[in-house]
């Protein structure tokens, strides 16, 4: 079994352990539900920079990645830095990550907030709501199409947009609904940890106008942003490459500087 399949069977798992303990009422009653939700697709396409910038922890790809920052300070340099927009991830068991990560970022800053989880059911896309995302991910390689669009469906329904990911053709072409509002390119195999900026260069000209193109992981430098932006590419994320260093904010802030 890969690690995603496990991944997911973990998800599910704790998403009915969660239901029975967090009654729906309750999600529902958060302030969050009354909130103004912030655009990502709008403000990356308003940038020059383009970069969404994570929060993460840790990965099944890599051990740690950063530990010496609280998640506050990390989102204040980020938005200091100028991100259009900040991803938290929230898995905790594989990316150390909590929904309390999400809500202290959301009571930090302004920018757009993506919840990056592995989303399988609506009940975690009214946590993402209740916990103050704008956003959320789905993964088009852990769902069916009826899936995607009856989550997509839901999430629009909380005036959250959708960024959906994809790794290959046959996953873009199963996914493509107006329901979407960005479509992200993998760059990195969830299945392999394979990293190859390819990836996104392969797929580019499939995605459709429509749709914010966002390209996803393994962008460590500012000759990938140049050599990505010619497919397209209006949005590109990035984590590792911030969180590995010993001020995340600064980091980001000097990348961002020189594109
Ligand atoms: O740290 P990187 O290589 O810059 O990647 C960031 C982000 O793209 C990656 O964390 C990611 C992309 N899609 C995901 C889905 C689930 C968990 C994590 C991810």
């Amino acid at each position: 079994m890969n690690i995603l399949d496990k991944i997911i069977i973990d998800k599910k798992r704790e998403v009915i352990l969660k239901k029975s303990i967090i009654p729906i009422t309750q999600l529902e009653a958060s302030i969050f539900f009354e909130k103004k939700t912030i655009s990502l697709s709008k403000s990356l396409k308003n940038s020059t920079s383009g970069i969404i910038a994570e929060h993460k922890r840790r990965s099944p790809s890599k051990a740690e990645i950063n530990y010496s920052f609280t998640v506050e300070e990390v989102v204040k340099g980020y938005e200091e830095a100028g991100a259009c927009g900040i991803s938290v991830l929230t898995d905790g068991k594989y990316f150390g990550g909590s929904l309390d990560d999400l809500l202290l970022a959301r009571a930090t800053v302004n920018v757009p907030l993506l919840r990056k989880e592995f989303i399988v059911d609506e009940y975690q896309i009214l946590e993402a709501k209740a916990h103050g995302a704008d956003l959320i991910l789905l993964i088009a390689a852990v769902l069916t199409r009826e899936e995607i669009k009856s989550l997509s469906e839901f999430a629009k329904s909380l005036n959250l947009e959708v960024l959906l990911e994809v790794h290959n053709q046959e996953e873009l072409e199963k996914s493509i609904m107006p329901t979407l509002d960005m479509i992200g390119v993998n760059n990195r195999n969830l299945k392999t940890f394979e990293v190859s900026l390819d990836f996104s260069k392969q797929l580019a000209a499939q995605i459709p106008d429509d749709f914010v193109k966002v390209s996803e992981s393994g962008i460590s430098s500012i000759e990938a942003i140049t050599e990505l932006k010619p497919y397209g590419y209006k949005g590109f994320l990035i984590g590792e490459n911030f969180m590995k260093t010993d001020n995340a904010g600064k980091a980001a802030k000097e990348f961002i500087s020189k594109i």
